[in-house]
């Protein structure tokens, strides 16, 4: 694969797009023509004859560099998961630790058709970095955790500041910089309303997890006298820029709650069926209540992979099987949920094939088994294919990979499975 530099122009010829064949042609990072006709000379040309084109899949909560512990911990509850195993092996995480893990988790998403996601976690400097050279659309949020004492709430406040002013130097349309209160059961209210603050200051995303077990909804009642998502309102953390993770324990009062706000809903759909969560986000109250709704992986350590097809397709099946209805999210919604849905909860333009969007497209292998027959390509996309039918990824109108050649692959793997294993190496001598 020729390494194709933004700003050259691109032409996809003869691709699959809605059902009828076309031709896309891409100048610098925009979208600038969908037709029959294939216009004039481009600098590059891919033949889209076998793909079809949908676009870019956004995934709305992760941890990137947590890939390096894909496998380190599984089948046990969050809390005991969480105290006993991911925090303790995380205090010996190091800045090269969460390059190496965030550039694995950029190769997987690229492999799977997501061109952006949504991040919070620690040396976030390093996640930015990674992502921009890799080419996607990040939003990094260093994860807050004061755990409700004031020394350890001016480091948070520290290192949150430091890093908004790293991604304002960076001066990239790609990277977005949001705030990240971890949960209510990790931040003070002092806490949550300085990210609230901040991020009103700023113009920023807040980033949180939410109701995301029962445990999480009881103590709160207790010790504050009102449920999860209303504690965060009152410090004023649910706004149209937040991107609230997880919330399955949410009821109909708290979906009205993130409506009235604007406010988005990541469902996590495998990371709560393996973490035992008992509950699936209320998609369709959140809905109805004009909240947004959009979708997640999470991180590595709790899924086990990134691949927001399998996401798709376990967000179709849950919703059905929980909420006990089988009309619940058809395809063509949880597609949107993890395209424009995405897009919009991280405040990028995209998620959408369309003259004037930026060039975020994903072409699936059209003669793939889970292709075959082609009744119907959304069909086919949420609940027959995974990230492996991807053939070719462009994001802001830059070729990612394309038949399925990124390049740098096997260095990033090695180095990644180094770091992995050094990384668990140190923390065992240590225990
Ligand atoms: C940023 C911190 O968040 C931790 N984390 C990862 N997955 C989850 C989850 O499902 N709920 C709560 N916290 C989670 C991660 O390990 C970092 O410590
Ligand atoms: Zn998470």
């Amino acid at each position: 694969m020729k390494e194709i530099a933004q700003g050259e122009s691109v032409l996809i010829r003869d691709v699959t797009l809605d059902g009828r064949q076309t031709n896309i042609r891409i100048e610098g990072k925009t979208i600038v023509s969908i037709g029959p006709e294939p216009g004039g000379e481009t600098d590059v040309v891919i033949d889209g004859k076998g793909g079809i084109a949908l676009p870019g899949l956004y995934n709305t909560h992760t941890h990137s560099a947590m890939s390096l512990l894909r496998g380190y911990a599984d089948d046990m509850p969050l809390q005991q998961w969480l105290g006993e195993k991911i925090w303790p092996l995380e205090a010996h995480l190091t800045a090269a630790d969460v390059y190496q893990g965030t550039r694995l988790a950029c190769l997987e998403m690229i492999r799977t058709g997501t061109v952006g996601f949504n991040d919070m976690y620690f040396f976030m400097e390093e996640t930015a970095r990674a992502a921009d050279e890799m080419g996607m659309k990040a939003q990094v949020a260093y994860g807050f955790i004061d755990l409700f004492d004031e020394e350890k709430r001016e480091n948070e406040i520290r290192a949150t500041e430091k890093l908004v002013r790293h991604i304002r130097g960076m001066n990239n349309d790609r990277i977005r910089a949001a705030v990240g209160p971890h949960a209510i059961y990790t931040v003070s209210p002092e806490g949550l309303r300085w990210c609230a603050e901040f991020s009103r200051q700023n113009d920023i995303g807040i980033h949180i997890h939410l109701a995301e077990t029962e445990q999480e909804v009881k103590d709160c009642i207790e010790q504050n006298g009102m449920r999860p998502a209303a504690l965060l309102d009152d410090c004023g953390c649910i706004t149209p820029r937040t991107v609230a993770a997880h919330c399955c324990w949410l009821d109909a009062d708290d979906c009205t709650l993130l409506g009235d706000r604007g406010a988005f809903a990541s469902h996590n759909p495998s990371s709560n069926m393996k973490l035992g969560v008992h509950r699936a986000m209320p998609c369709e109250w959140l809905r109805n209540a004009g909240a947004g709704i959009c979708l997640g992986t999470d991180g590595c350590a709790s899924n086990n992979n990134l691949d927001m097809f399998e996401e798709m397709k376990f967000a179709a099946l849950l919703q059905k099987f929980y909420w006990n209805s089988q009309t619940l999210l058809p395809a063509a919604e949880t597609l949107s949920m993890a395209t424009a849905g995405g897009a919009a909860a991280m405040g990028f333009d995209g998620g959408r094939i369309e003259v004037g969007a930026p060039a975020d497209i994903v072409l699936l292998d059209r003669a793939a088994v889970c292709n075959t027959p082609l009744h119907n390509p959304v069909s086919n996309a949420v609940y027959s294919c995974n990230g492996g039918a991807v053939t070719t990824v462009l994001c802001n109108g830059r070729v990612l990979m394309q038949d399925r050649f990124i390049p740098g692959e096997e260095e990033i793997l090695r180095e990644a499975a180094d770091a992995a294993a050094s990384l668990v190496g140190r923390a065992t001598e240590q225990s």
